[in-house]
C-alpha cells in the first residue's frame, strides 16, 4: 500500500494564465466546470459550502450545484432545507465560502460572496423537477438534528408517503428552497510544479450584504 500522507506528488497542471482566462468569472467556472465534466469526475457540480453559525464557529458541507443564473444576475444556485444547520446559519450570517474540489484536474475554485434565499417561485419551479421519492424525503427528513436510529427516518417517510398518497404533485415544504450565491470573489486555482501554482482571482465591491454588487471584475494573481 502506498501512504498517501507521506508523499510529495507533484501536480504537473497546464499554465493558467491572464491570456486565456475568460472576461469573467461565471464564463471562466462554466468553462471548468465543462472540463470537469468532460473528464467524467464524479459530481463535476459539487461544492463545499462553508457558513458561520451564531457563535461564530465555521461549518461546512457539501452541496451541489444547480445553476448559475440568479434571477439578479449570475448567482451560484444551491437547495437545501432551510431548518438545518446551514439554514439557520444563512438566516443569521448570509457570508459564504464555496469550493469546487476538482483534485483529479489539480484544480480548485474558491467562491465568496452572499447568499440570498430565492423567490418562493423559484424554489416551486425546482421542487417541481425532483423525483417524488427525494420530495417525500424533503418532507420526512429534519435535516440536521438528532436521530435516535434509521426506523425514526423510516417512519417518517411512511408518514409522508401516507400523506401525499393521493396527491399527483407533492407541495414544496415551507422550510425547503433555493439560494442564490452572488459572488464577491472568485479564484481558480491550477496545480502546477513544484507547488508553484497559478491563483487567479477576480475580485468586485460588494458595499454590504443587502447591496447589489458594484463595479467591474478586477482579475488579480496571488502568490501560491
Ligand atoms: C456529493 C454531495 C452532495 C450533496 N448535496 C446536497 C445538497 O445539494 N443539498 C443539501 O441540503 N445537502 C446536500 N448534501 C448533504 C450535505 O453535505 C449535508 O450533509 C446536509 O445538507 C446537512 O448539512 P448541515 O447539517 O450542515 O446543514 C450533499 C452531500 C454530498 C456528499
Ligand atoms: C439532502 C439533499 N438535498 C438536496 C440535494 C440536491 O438536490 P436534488 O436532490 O434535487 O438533486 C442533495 C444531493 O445529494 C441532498 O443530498
Amino acid at each position: 500500500m502506498t501512504d498517501s500522507l507521506a508523499r510529495h506528488d507533484d501536480y504537473d497542471g497546464p499554465p493558467f494564465d491572464e491570456s486565456t482566462v475568460a472576461g469573467d468569472p461565471i464564463a471562466q467556472l462554466r468553462r471548468w466546470l465543462a472540463d470537469a465534466e468532460a473528464a467524467e469526475l464524479p459530481d463535476p457540480n459539487a461544492m463545499v459550502l462553508g457558513t458561520v453559525d451564531s457563535d461564530g464557529a465555521p461549518s461546512s458541507r457539501t452541496v451541489l450545484l444547480k445553476g448559475l443564473d440568479g434571477p439578479d444576475g449570475p448567482a451560484l444556485e444551491f437547495v437545501t432545507n432551510g431548518l438545518s444547520r446551514k439554514g439557520r446559519a444563512l438566516a443569521l450570517e448570509p457570508r459564504v465560502s464555496l469550493v469546487f474540489p476538482w483534485y483529479a484536474l489539480r484544480r480548485q475554485v474558491i467562491v465568496d460572496g452572499v447568499a440570498h434565499p430565492a423567490p418562493a417561485e423559484l424554489s416551486d419551479a425546482y421542487w417541481a423537477t425532483r423525483p417524488r421519492g427525494s420530495q417525500i424525503g424533503g418532507w420526512a427528513s429534519r435535516q440536521s438534528q438528532p436521530a435516535a436510529d434509521r426506523a425514526e427516518l423510516e417512519r417518517a417517510v411512511a408518514e409522508a408517503e401516507r400523506r401525499f398518497g393521493d396527491v399527483d404533485d407533492v407541495p414544496r415544504p415551507p422550510h425547503w428552497g433555493a439560494w442564490f450565491v452572488v459572488p464577491r470573489s472568485v479564484e481558480f486555482w491550477q496545480g502546477r510544479p513544484s507547488r508553484l501554482h497559478d491563483r487567479l482571482v477576480f475580485e468586485r465591491d460588494l458595499p454590504d450584504v443587502e447591496a447589489a454588487p458594484t463595479g467591474e471584475w478586477r482579475l488579480l494573481r496571488r502568490q501560491p
